[in-house]
């Protein structure tokens, strides 16, 4: 699969102009609010078109300006699926999910069977009620499936967690990553949250003012610093394999480039690759090895990078045997420490989160 987008586009006194190419799997339009995700997810969509650019899905050029093609949005067979559910009220369950399959125009029989769309999001007990007795949540989920079924060869998600609550988007990542892991479908998935981007993600494509700043994978892409992260988010990370678990403490043992962390939580089988972020703000740095911390992941590091911001705090890149860590310290505490790049440095990491 591959699709390539291109598009200038002007609303009002904003300016969209903006290129990326997706080659399958979760590719994430990331950026604050305003940066032009939904204008560009609404141009591939076949919902707008561009003042001048072209969207090609798999060789097909589905709209090119200059040929003045443009390909509506029922034929790009192209599954969206919004920040809010858009359910049919008076419809149960089942026959919301019907009701892309009876309008979607036939297509070749590669799509997914009902039976395991019911399964993959796990909506059985849902089927026979209406739309008003569901949670946040399970609409979303219906509103999955129901884009879904209508066999998309790419499916579009615009904040499809945005509308949730904390724990209601804890709900439903899990089933968005088997989406990703069992279907064959790519998605391009718009979010403004790292956590979210972290977890589902082979590729981000950074937004910022109208234009693509930063595209690259996952994880690189999201241990930069950047002007369109939320610094509260702002963190490194890392892929690892998981190597023990150790069931009396909860602690699983995650290898890395540089060495080892213990990740307390759900038991994970060894072998497992896993993503790992942390934080920057939750990253200490010690000119010596700390001792009689609590912290139970220390990892020693050399300083690639220091960037003074206007807040009086400090990013500092480590280079921990290849694998990125940041910290966020105040710019005090880095002239007491006199941290210079090429020091020697032990990260004190607090917290650990564990991406998929
Ligand atoms: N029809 C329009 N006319 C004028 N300006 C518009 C129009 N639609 C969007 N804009 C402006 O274009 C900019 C980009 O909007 P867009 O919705 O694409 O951003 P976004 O990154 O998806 O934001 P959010 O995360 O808040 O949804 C915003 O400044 C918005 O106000």
């Amino acid at each position: 699969m591959t699709l390539i987008v291109e598009a200038k586009h002007r609303l009002g006194a904003f300016l969209l102009d903006a290129a990326f190419t997706s080659e399958g799997g979760v590719t994430a339009l990331f950026g604050r609010s305003g940066s032009g995700k939904t204008s560009l997810i609404r141009i591939i969509a076949g919902l707008a078109r561009p003042d001048e650019g072209r969207v090609i899905f798999d060789g097909e050029t589905l709209t090119e300006t200059k040929a003045g093609r443009f390909v509506p949005k029922h034929r790009r067979h192209f599954g969206y699926v919004f920040q809010e559910a858009r359910l049919f009220p008076h419809l149960s369950v089942r026959a919301n999910l019907s009701y892309g399959r009876w309008f979607a125009p036939p297509r070749p029989a590669r799509g997914e069977s009902f039976d395991h769309v019911v399964d993959l999001l796990d909506i059985e007990t849902l089927l026979d009620r209406s739309p008003a007795k569901l949670s946040g949540g399970e609409k979303q989920r219906v509103a999955i499936g129901r884009a879904l079924l209508c066999s998309p060869r790419l499916l579009l998600m615009d904040e499809p967690l945005a509308a949730l609550d904390e724990a209601r988007k804890a709900e439903i990542l899990p089933y968005l990553e088997r989406l990703r892991d069992q279907t064959e479908i790519p998605i391009v998935y718009v979010s403004h949250s790292i956590a979210e981007v972290a977890r589902l993600a082979n590729k981000v494509v950074v937004m910022r003012d109208g234009r693509v700043e930063a595209v690259g994978p996952a994880v690189d892409i999201l241990s930069r610093a950047s002007a369109a992260f939320d610094r509260k988010e702002a963190g490194a990370l890392l892929q690892g394999i998981v190597e023990s678990f150790d069931a009396r403490h909860h602690l699983s043992t995650v290898a890395l480039k540089s060495g080892r962390l213990h990740i307390p939580g759900a038991a994970l089988a060894p072998g497992r690759p896993v993503r790992i972020r942390i934080p920057s703000r939750d990253v200490m740095l010690a000119t010596a090895r700390p001792e009689g911390l609590s912290a139970l992941n220390i990892v020693e590091g050399r300083i690639e990078q220091l960037v003074q911001d206007a807040d009086g705090t400090v990013e500092i890149r480590l280079d921990c045997g290849g694998d990125s860590i940041l910290s966020r310290i105040t710019a005090l505490s880095c002239e007491r420490l006199d941290l210079r790049p090429g020091k020697t440095v032990f990260a004190v990491i607090k917290t650990v989160a564990l991406e998929s």
